[in-house]
C-alpha cells in the first residue's frame, strides 16, 4: 500500500509553485508520490476560457518529465460533460488505486472555499487534505471560522510552507501577454512550448 497525494491545477500554465508544492508535499510528508491531475476544459467555474486540454497536459508532462515522484493523470480531461469535480474525480480515483491512501493537496486559498465546491460536504467527509500555506491565509483561522470545517478538522493536514514561491499561473499569462521575462518561473521546456505555439501571447 502506498500513500500518494493528488494535485489539481489548471496548469494554465503550471509554475514553480505548482513544482515546488508539490515536492515539499512528497518530501514533508514522506509520500510515495504525486497524482497531477489538469483541469477540464470543460471546467466554467475559472471566469475564462482555459487553454486546450492538449497544450495543457503537454507542458504539465514536460514540466514534470525529470520528477519519477509526479505522475500526471487525465481523468478530468478525459471525463464526460460535468463529471469534473474533485469530488468524482476522488472517487474515481479511488477505484483506480484500491490499494493505496490518497489525499487530496491543495493551497490555503481553497481551503476557505473548500465547503462549496461541489458536494462539498460528501468531498470532506470522505477525503483527508494536505493543505500548504500561501501568503495572507490564515489555515487555523479559516478553520476557526467555519463550524464544517471545525467539525472536520482531523481531515485537514496544515503545512506551513517553509518555501514561499508566491507565483501563480496569473502572473505567467499577464508577464507573457506584456513582452515581460518569465524565465525560471516557468521550468524551461514547458516554457519553450508555451512560447513556441504562442499560447499566451
Ligand atoms: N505558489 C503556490 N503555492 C502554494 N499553492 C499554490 C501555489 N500556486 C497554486 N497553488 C495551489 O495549486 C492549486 C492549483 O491552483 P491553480 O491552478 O488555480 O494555480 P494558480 O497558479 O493560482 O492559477 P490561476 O492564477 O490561473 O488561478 C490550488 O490548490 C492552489 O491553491
Ligand atoms: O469540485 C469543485 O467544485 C471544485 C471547485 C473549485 C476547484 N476545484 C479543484 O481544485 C483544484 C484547484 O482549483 P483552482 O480553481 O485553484 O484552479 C482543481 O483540481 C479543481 O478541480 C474543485
Amino acid at each position: 500500500m502506498g500513500r500518494y497525494g493528488v494535485f489539481g491545477s489548471a496548469c494554465d500554465p503550471i509554475t514553480i509553485g505548482h513544482l515546488v508544492t508539490m515536492e515539499m508535499v512528497i518530501d514533508r510528508r514522506k509520500l510515495d508520490g504525486m497524482i497531477l491531475v489538469p483541469s477540464s476544459i470543460k471546467r466554467r467555474d475559472k471566469g475564462r476560457d482555459l487553454t486546450s486540454n492538449e497544450h495543457r497536459l503537454n507542458m504539465a508532462r514536460l514540466a514534470t518529465a525529470d520528477n519519477p515522484k509526479i505522475q500526471v493523470n487525465t481523468i478530468e480531461m478525459d471525463a464526460e460533460g460535468w463529471e469534473t469535480y474533485t469530488y468524482e474525480t476522488m472517487k474515481k480515483l479511488k477505484q483506480e488505486f484500491p490499494n493505496d491512501e490518497l489525499l487530496f493537496v491543495m493551497g490555503a486559498d481553497n481551503l476557505q472555499d473548500i465547503v462549496s465546491w461541489h458536494k462539498g460536504h460528501e468531498l470532506i467527509e470522505s477525503n483527508c487534505f494536505i493543505v500548504m500555506g500561501r501568503e495572507g491565509y490564515d489555515m487555523a483561522d479559516i478553520i476557526a471560522k467555519d463550524s464544517f470545517l471545525i467539525k472536520n478538522e482531523h481531515r485537514f493536514d496544515c503545512l506551513s510552507k517553509g518555501v514561499n514561491i508566491e507565483t501563480s499561473s496569473t502572473l505567467i499569462r499577464s508577464r507573457i501577454k506584456d513582452g515581460l521575462s518569465v524565465r525560471y518561473l516557468v521550468p524551461q521546456p514547458a516554457l519553450e512550448y508555451a512560447l513556441k505555439h504562442r499560447l499566451y501571447q
